[in-house]
């Protein structure tokens, strides 16, 4: 561990609406005023873990039912550098109060009105408005009308972030569909990105681009779109997607698929521990179902992708 990064940990107190709990800075601190999520500076000999359940303790009074990791990243300020070590917490004991004469705000991430936030924070408030199920378009096996007619479906209930891949389909019948689903995702207020480049993305009107592993490879800036997606498999891929400063990154196969029997797999030991080093959210894809969302989450994953299981 390099000595001059500052070890920090940092919670985000979530709320069953998705509100998350923002705190400002007292005075006397550095970037007194400035909004933040609670933690603090980890103490000698102790674990992460350790460290968030007693900044929550003093900051806040609560007890931690259960957290999650979540990402890590390292940030460079004038007076040091630290990195931010991310957790998730769903469930906790108590109502949070300020212990140090902080001010809370429970806020949308997707639309947050406190300012100003910590300079790190910005790329966190991003990525915690992006929602726990992403599906994966599956015009290619179900046919486009019926795709569109699950589609549809999956968006009354719920679904908020889709990626059109079916590469497969010629290019004019896959900016059809792109269009198509973009058409019925705003409805909804869904985002819906475009595999491929950026100008497919821009094309369709879509919100964003995904792009598999090999196209994030030839990149070495970030393509021009709101959203950014990549495919990763291990950790040099997700270190690729980091580094093009991708929203947020899928990784697979977690567990083993229905269509490639036998092939070798992440497993969650493995995921847990890329997930946790990345410093941009990850996606579990592969063998997974909407009901794993909450064992996805205790993994230190965002959420889970779904090929068929978006659109049964
Ligand atoms: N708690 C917290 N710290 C953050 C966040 N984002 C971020 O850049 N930081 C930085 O991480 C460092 C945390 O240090 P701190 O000063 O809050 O820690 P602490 O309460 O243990 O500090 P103290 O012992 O100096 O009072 C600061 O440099 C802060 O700017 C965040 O969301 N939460």
């Amino acid at each position: 561990m390099n000595a001059a990064v500052v070890e920090v940990v940092a919670a985000v107190l979530t709320q069953p609406d998705g509100r998350v709990l923002l705190a400002q800075r007292p005075a006397g601190k550095v970037y007194a005023g400035h909004w933040e999520f609670p933690g603090g500076k980890v103490e000698a000999g102790e674990t992460l873990e350790d460290a968030l359940v007693r900044e929550l303790r003093e900051e806040l009074g609560i007890t931690v039912s259960a957290d999650c990791r979540w990402i890590t990243r390292v940030f460079e300020y004038p007076h040091a550098t630290v990195r931010l070590n991310f957790f998730r917490v769903f469930a906790w004991q108590g109502t949070p109060h300020p212990h140090e004469g902080q001010v809370f705000s429970w806020q949308r991430p997707e639309a947050v009105e406190v300012t100003p936030l910590l300079p790190a924070n910005f790329p966190i408030v991003k990525a915690l408005s992006l929602p726990p199920v992403l599906g994966i378009s599956q015009a290619e096996t179900l046919g486009a009308d019926s795709f569109l007619a699950r589609l549809d479906v999956a968006l009354a209930e719920g679904l908020r972030l889709i990626q059109v891949r079916d590469k497969s389909l010629p290019e004019d019948e896959r900016l059809h569909l792109a269009r198509e689903t973009v058409r019925r995702a705003r409805r909804h207020g869904a985002r819906v990105l475009v595999n491929g480049s950026a100008d497919l993305a821009q094309a369709a009107d879509a919100d964003g681009v995904h792009l598999d592993a090999a196209a994030a490879a030839r990149c070495s800036v970030r393509p021009d779109c709101e959203w950014v997606g990549v495919s990763c498999h291990d950790a040099d891929e997700l270190a690729q997607a980091a580094a093009i400063g991708a929203d947020f990154a899928l990784l697979s196969p977690v567990l083993p698929t229905l269509t490639h029997p036998g092939a070798p797999t992440l497993g969650w030991a493995r995921f847990s521990a890329l997930a946790a080093a990345s410093p941009i959210p990850v996606y579990g894809l592969g063998g997974l179902a909407r009901d794993d969302v909450a064992l996805a989450r205790t993994r230190g994953a965002h959420g889970v992708a779904l090929l068929r299981g978006a659109w049964t």
